[in-house]
């Protein structure tokens, strides 16, 4: 039995791909604090939604999916419930496997994921750590579970609020990009559907180039970028504006935050 405690957008995208991936509904378990949440997710997955306490008491395995500001007052309820050698696996950006470790107890094994919204559709980027108490078949297990949304890799945890950064919250990054360059297309007076059309695609086509062709991001751009074109006066233009300079700063940022998030 897999638990799923606080089923909102991560929850639900994690709950999602574990039933495409195979798991039937009445191996999952999910949690909600609102009754309208919680009807929703019966119905939309025919999964039990229950409370924490009684979640937690039947599962060998338990995704922390609430925020990182609720998940102290979450262990507190669910610490005096866990059988033993149930497996621990936070998604919450910026919460060590040490936060979660004392405030359960006892020799808990703890794995700590940062996974990102791909997870719908099977694209996920999900980064894994072990706490103290986890062994290799406990990363193996979060693996399995992972492994069928998306691609998984290992990393040390001193890593992970860096990777929360990057490829965590990376999706967002893509999306704004897209909303930048369709305004710019509505700027040069084409129509707003055919300018998103081109964008989503141009991105797609890219994104794939990147993933399947080996080829370091370089040489794909400048494949692009024809000897006083089209391409290099917008790169001009990106540079003038320090867009790189800013992408450093912004995901630096994301990294600190990360780190803050635990202590609320
Ligand atoms: N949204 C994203 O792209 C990603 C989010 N995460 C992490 O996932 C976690 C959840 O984030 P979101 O899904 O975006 O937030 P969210 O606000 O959509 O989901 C959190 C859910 O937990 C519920 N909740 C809070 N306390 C609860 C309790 N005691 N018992 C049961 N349910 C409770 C809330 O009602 C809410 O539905 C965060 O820790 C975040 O850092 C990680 C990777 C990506
Ligand atoms: O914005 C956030 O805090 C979460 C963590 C990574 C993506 N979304």
């Amino acid at each position: 039995m897999i638990a799923i405690l606080g089923t909102g957008k991560m929850g639900e995208a994690l709950l999602s791909g574990l039933v495409r991936a195979g798991l039937r509904p009445h191996e999952i378990t999910a949690t909600a604090r609102r009754p309208e949440r919680a009807e929703a997710l019966r119905e939309r997955y025919g999964v039990r939604v229950t409370d924490n306490a009684e979640a937690a008491k039947s599962a060998e395995t338990i995704i922390l999916a609430v925020k990182p500001q609720d998940m102290a007052s979450l262990l507190a309820e669910i610490a005096p419930h866990l059988a033993a050698g149930s497996l621990i696996i936070s998604v919450a950006a910026g919460v060590t496997t040490g936060f979660v470790e004392a405030r359960l107890g006892g020799e808990v094994p703890v794995v700590r994921v940062m996974s990102n919204t791909p997870v719908l559709v099977d694209e996920a980027m999900s980064v894994i750590s072990a706490g103290e108490h986890a062994s290799e078949a406990h990363l193996k297990r979060a693996e399995d579970l992972l492994s069928p949304v998306g691609k998984v890799l290992r990393i040390p945890e001193s890593q992970q609020d860096a990777a929360t950064a990057l490829s965590g919250s990376g999706p967002a990054y893509f999306f704004y990009l897209v909303e930048a360059m369709v305004d710019a297309g509505i700027l040069l007076g084409m129509p707003r559907a055919a300018a998103l059309d081109m964008v989503t695609q141009s991105i797609v086509g890219a994104a794939i180039m990147l993933r399947d062709s080996g080829e370091h991001p370089v040489i794909l751009r400048e494949a692009v970028t024809s000897p006083g074109g089209t391409t290099i006066a917008a790169i001009a233009e990106l540079e003038r504006h320090k867009v790189r300079a800013a992408f450093l700063d912004a995901i630096e940022a994301a990294r600190d935050r990360s780190r803050q998030l635990a202590s609320g």
